[in-house]
């Protein structure tokens, strides 16, 4: 393997942990670095504080070159660029929360030998005050770079490995330069790769302002389909008969059209209001993003509308839930749909169990006064009703007969349209998925 260039990565969440890994099975040595001294120490100790398919295998295979610490001179020792993936979250004004951009900016000393690759989403402007703030501080030469990431959690490791766009803002510098040759195994054969990655290598704020669209057009899709979904509820129309017309026309596509009860997550909830505010800041009043917003937070609560039409008042009833996680194959609870909806369940009274595979131990951070089961089966045992709220694998498999006995009543709320109908049909039940007539 070609001598491959040393990073460092800042901030060892998602974002960092995944970058870092992926750099390091592709050949560079890696300087991770994160302010949690705890988060270090466990993996200093082989121990991954997230989950995601891969990643922990993908970080013992490449465990000598992935260096971990608190002390961000051991990144600057070491390598020229320097990646940060510290969290943005959102504020209450709707704004990114910044501090920690701003925390590793005010820590970089004065080099011209150094750049910061930006993996966090920050607003379109920030790459520009940086490097105003770089100057004001006397840094003058340190290099920037705007690299938005575009990994979806549960599937990290392949949207890293086999991107389909590899986006660079810079001033047309070697840091750019540097961070291109970085990622050039990943980059079609004409960009003199062996992957997938189409490279758009643009200007700073051009970047950062795909990254914000990307995720705000992905939100408005959901939204859009959700919409539809309930319409065909009126009309006696299937969304999925719907969405698989509509996905088949080139110009759509069928991803993001699965209709659910919301979309929720670290990013889509933040990056849309974070956009909409973005553009109220500079006097623009983004209108089609307020009703992305405002159709999601309606949706995830019209799952009680439905319990409601099968059991009447809840006060009392019985619901089990089953997956907490705002997605299948994470254990990230930010944004997740069943924080709504417990929230709203436990508010009208009824009594709510609820078991999720991997997300139990965030969930029990934010989520009181539920239930927790050892399994599906517990969870839904003596239930007067069941809500699929995320839909793992273990769910679709079910024993419906099974199911139909242990439960006290017969109602099976199919808040992500994952399950075989007849099959739960068969067994007795009730079903209701969303926007399926
Ligand atoms: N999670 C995703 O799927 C995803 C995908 C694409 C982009 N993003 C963006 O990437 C960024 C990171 O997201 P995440 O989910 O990985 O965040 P996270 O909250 O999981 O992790 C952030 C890490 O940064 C560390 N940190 C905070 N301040 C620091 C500092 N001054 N120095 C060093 N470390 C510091 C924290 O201790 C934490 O470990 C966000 O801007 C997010 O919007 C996230
Ligand atoms: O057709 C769909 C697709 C998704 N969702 C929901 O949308 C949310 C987000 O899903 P997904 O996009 O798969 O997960 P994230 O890991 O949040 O990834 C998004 O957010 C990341 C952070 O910015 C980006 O990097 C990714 O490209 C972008 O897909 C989840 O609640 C899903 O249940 C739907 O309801 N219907």
């Amino acid at each position: 393997m070609a001598e491959r260039e040393p990073i460092g990565v800042i901030g060892t969440g998602y974002v960092g942990l995944v970058t870092a890994a992926g750099f390091a099975e592709l050949g560079s040595d890696v300087y991770c670095i994160d302010i949690d001294a705890g988060k270090i120490e466990r993996l200093k100790q082989g121990e991954i504080p997230i989950y995601e398919p891969g990643l922990t295998e993908m970080i013992a295979r490449n465990r000598e070159r992935m260096h971990f610490s608190t002390d961000i001179q051991d990144a600057l020792d070491n390598a020229r660029l320097l990646f940060v993936a510290v969290g943005t979250p959102p504020t209450y004004s709707g704004d990114a929360d910044l501090s920690a951009v701003h925390a590793v900016v005010g820590a970089m000393p004065a080099s011209d030998r150094h750049a910061l690759v930006m993996k966090s989403t920050v607003p379109c402007g920030t790459g520009k005050n940086i490097k105003r703030l770089f100057e004001e501080q006397g840094k003058s030469g340190f290099r920037y770079v705007s690299c938005p990431e575009f990994l979806k959690e549960g599937s990290a490791i392949d949207d890293f490995l086999q991107p389909d766009r590899v986006v660079v803002g810079d001033d047309g510098d070697w840091a750019g330069d540097a961070v291109v040759e970085l990622y050039r195994p990943l980059l079609t054969a004409e960009h003199g790769g062996e992957g997938p990655g189409e490279l758009v290598r643009t200007d700073i704020a051009s970047a950062e302002m795909v990254k914000l669209a990307a995720n705000a057009f992905l939100a408005t899709k959901i939204s859009f389909i959700n919409e539809i979904a309930n319409v065909c509820e009126e009309t006696g129309a299937d969304v999925l008969e719907v969405a698989k017309g509509m996905g088949l026309d080139s110009r759509i596509g069928p991803k993001f059209l699965q209709p659910g009860i919301g979309f929720g997550g670290s990013c889509f909830p933040k990056d849309v209001t974070a956009l909409k505010q973005l553009a109220g800041n500079s006097g623009y009043h983004f209108q089609l993003l307020n009703s992305v917003i405002e159709v999601n937070e309606l949706q995830k609560r019209r799952v009680i509308g439905k319990l409601e039409k099968h059991l009447g008042p809840l006060v009392g009833k019985r619901i089990a839930l089953l997956g907490l996680a705002f997605k299948p194959n994470t254990d990230d609870m930010r944004e997740a749909s069943s924080l709504v909806l417990s929230a709203r369940l436990q508010a009208a009274g009824a009594l709510v169990s609820a078991f999720d595979p991997i997300a139990e131990d965030e969930a029990r951070k934010l989520i009181q006064g539920v239930r927790f089961a050892e399994d599906a089966l517990d969870a839904l045992t003596d239930a007067d009703a069941l809500v699929l709220v995320t839909e793992w694998d273990e769910f679709r498999t079910l024993d419906w007969t099974q199911v139909a006995r242990l439960m006290a009543g017969t109602t099976v709320i199919d808040g992500r349209n994952a399950l075989d109908p007849d099959a739960v049909r068969g067994a007795g039940l009730t079903y209701e998925g969303i926007g399926r007539g």
